[in-house]
């Protein structure tokens, strides 16, 4: 079938399981379209990829179309939802090492992202290697407070300054934030630099389809109108509330069916490298979807047939708490032949003329058997090529998929108070104002 499909035929359930979750379905699905469940002000994806602001779109594509013709770089700067939905959407889609690839060869400029972590080697790394380089920065936080991104831009935004000067620096400054509050908002304000939304009704973790992805996206030189027309589709084709007939619904449903049978852990799979980054925004998605009030499975991701030499053993043979959930592309875009080697060292003959791809499906297959023969359920997302359509309908196949599932769990899917701990901790423990009690406690107990 020509279409993103779910096979459950791996799972280790019966049909019967599957139909019972029907009433559970029908409520998550009224929770989320009635907009009446918890967190229901963060669920404006759910229709966004049609109401979507038109206006805004085309000064998204009049920025990227600018950045393409004065930048050899765009800095992404944003942590979390902020930048892992644009990373794997440019990742999957990208030649595999698009950095190396000479700018006139290729339809956009290159990404690099910074913010996403607090490495000082890494920092200094990209600062080196852009300093040469026409560069433009887009900085995306949706509360425009946190702390990693906000360093990064510091520096970036003084990089460009003192490259440009303060006037050329606005120029190639790009501020994706919220409406009106957010001390980004303020300085765009303050300083006149060109700005994008993140709506208020979109968490961070699914506004990949907003500006927060869709800049840095063109940017790179990737067809945006296809990637929402995929979502666009997807909008359609995931909203009947039977699970027999949507396979978006199905995979929330057996998910929870599986975790109610002791399924702790679920590992997405993939077996092309571009889609780890995807792998990395699907983890968000999950794990702060769900992971709360002591529930949710525990989103991993492991990359075949590479880590079928590191993780393949305990995925196999381990605890028996896990379920694998594989993204297969039936048809690659590219592929190589496997050469006759007339002294046949490695014995390999017998698959000359044979391709890589060939090789890779079979590696599935036999993957596939015989972990459900280790008793590691697989459900297999299978999309026919690795395309900007495709790649649209499988974010939002995920992105409800969540919801559904987050309510069928009985969570609040759109809220994540846990993150706080550690920032509370890290502000204390760096001696920010207002937290000096909590700091005088956590010294106290690092000393132990
Ligand atoms: O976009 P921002 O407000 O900077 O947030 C960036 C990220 O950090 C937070 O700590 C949240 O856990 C994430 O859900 C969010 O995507």
């Amino acid at each position: 079938m020509n279409n993103l499909t779910f096979n459950y035929s791996h799972a280790l359930i019966q049909e019967h399981e599957l139909e019972e979750m029907q009433a559970q379905i029908q409520a998550a699905h009224n929770l989320l379209h009635q907009k009446i469940g918890a967190g229901s002000d963060f669920t404006g994806w759910v229709e966004y990829p049609h109401t979507y602001d038109k206006e805004e779109y085309i000064r998204v594509q009049k920025a990227a179309e600018k950045i393409k013709k004065d930048s050899e770089v765009l800095v992404v700067i944003g942590i979390g939802g902020s930048y892992l939905g644009a990373r794997a959407v440019i990742e999957s889609l990208s030649h595999s090492f698009s950095h190396l690839i000479p700018q006139k060869n290729r339809q956009g400029v290159s990404v690099f992202f910074a913010g996403n972590n607090i490495s000082g080697s890494y920092l200094k790394d990209l600062l080196d290697l852009i300093q040469e380089k026409d560069f433009s920065i887009n900085v995306i936080s949706k509360s425009g407070t946190t702390t990693e991104p906000a360093i990064a831009f510091r520096i970036f935004k003084d990089l460009l300054e003192k490259k440009y000067g303060k006037e050329g620096a606005k120029e190639r400054i790009y501020v994706t934030t919220d409406k009106e509050k957010g001390a980004l908002r303020k300085l765009c304000e303050k300083e006149g630099y060109e700005s994008f939304v993140i709506p208020n009704g979109l968490g961070g973790r699914y506004s990949v389809l907003s500006a927060v992805g869709l800049l840095p996206i063109a940017a790179a030189g990737i067809d945006t109108d296809k990637l929402l027309d995929g979502a666009r589709d997807a909008v359609k084709e995931y909203q009947d509330a039977d699970v027999k007939k949507n396979p978006c619904y199905q995979y929330a449903a057996i998910r929870n069916i599986l975790n109610r049978k002791g399924k702790e852990l679920e590992i997405f799979v993939s077996y092309e490298p571009c889609f780890n980054y995807f792998a990395e925004w699907w983890k968000q998605l999950f794990g702060e979807s769900e992971g709360k009030d002591g529930k949710g499975i525990f989103p991993a991701s492991a990359s075949f047939s590479t880590d079928l030499h590191s993780l393949g053993q305990i995925i196999q043979d381990g605890k028996n708490n896990k379920f694998e959930t594989v993204v297969w592309v039936k048809e690659p875009n590219k592929d190589v032949e496997i050469i006759h080697d007339k002294e046949n060292s490695d014995g390999l003959n017998f698959i000359s003329g044979k391709t890589l791809n060939y090789v890779n499906k079979m590696a599935f297959q036999g993957t596939l058997l015989a972990h459900v023969d280790g008793n590691v359920p697989n459900l297999i997302i299978e999309i026919p090529k690795l395309d900007e359509y495709y790649m649209g309908k499988m974010i939002y196949f995920f992105e409800k998929a969540c919801g559904i599932s987050g309510y069928i769990l009985g969570v609040n899917p759109f809220n994540q108070p846990g993150v706080e701990a550690y920032k509370k901790n890290m502000y204390a423990l760096l001696g920010k104002p207002g937290f000096e009690e909590l700091q005088s406690q956590l010294k106290e107990r690092i000393k132990k």
